[in-house]
């Protein structure tokens, strides 16, 4: 069983993620999913459908490291397989959030042709854990939007399985996952990743 008390934790931090990512834009109406893990076998996620930017303590759950809910009649996050994903292939990882900002939606969407979307030469990257400089790159699969969940599970885990570094996702017209060793770590990544994609989509702009 978990601790519950380190559950109303997470649950809390998870409202407060919400209210900020759709404050920022970054999660409107009832889209997004957050999760934060309680430890080695339990995540508390929010619930299917849920507003948000209205989130309360009751909108987040439990769920095993199957996915599957633990003393709830709740319905987690209808993605709740793609944030297993990440919690089963890194062991560090504490907080995963996902979003669907204007811009992330756009640049994917603009960039069709491209499976991967790679930042360099940004001082900005250095938000990332583990970046040390800009004049790395930092390489985002864009993964192709389908309703088929376990397919783009399968499809997640295998590539970061193959490419550990990789701090982020993009699934084309739909949004971003990024994760982080705890929500701090991950709303920082959120919010650097906006401001790379934000650039991005400037830099085109003025290029045209
Ligand atoms: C409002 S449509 C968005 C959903 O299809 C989905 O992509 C999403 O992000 C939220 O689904 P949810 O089941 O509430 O976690
Ligand atoms: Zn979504």
């Amino acid at each position: 069983m978990f601790d519950i008390t380190c559950y109303a934790q997470k649950a809390a931090e998870i409202v407060q993620a919400g209210q900020f990512l759709y404050q920022r834009g970054w999660s409107p109406a009832t889209s997004s999913n957050y999760s934060a893990r309680i430890d080695d076998q339990h995540i508390a996620i929010t619930v299917s459908g849920k507003h948000k930017g209205k989130l309360g303590n009751d909108d987040v759950m439990v769920v095993n490291l199957d996915g599957e809910a633990v003393q709830s009649d709740c319905r987690s996050s209808a993605e709740t397989l793609l944030h297993m994903v990440v919690y089963d292939l890194y062991p560090d990882v504490g907080a995963v959030l996902h979003t669907h900002s204007v811009n992330a939606t756009v640049l994917s969407r603009y960039l069709s042709e491209q499976d991967h979307i790679t930042f360099a030469d940004y001082e900005l990257q250095k938000a990332f854990a583990g970046q040390l400089t800009h004049e790395g790159e930092i390489v985002l699969p864009v993964f192709a939007n389908t309703q088929d969940i376990p397919a783009l599970a399968a499809l997640s885990r295998e590539y970061l399985a193959a490419r550990p570094e990789t701090p982020a996702y993009f699934i084309r017209g739909h949004g971003i996952y990024t994760w982080g060793k705890d929500m701090e770590e991950c709303l920082r990544h959120i919010e650097a990743l906006e401001f790379l994609i934000e650039c991005e989509i400037q830099m085109i702009r003025i290029s045209k």
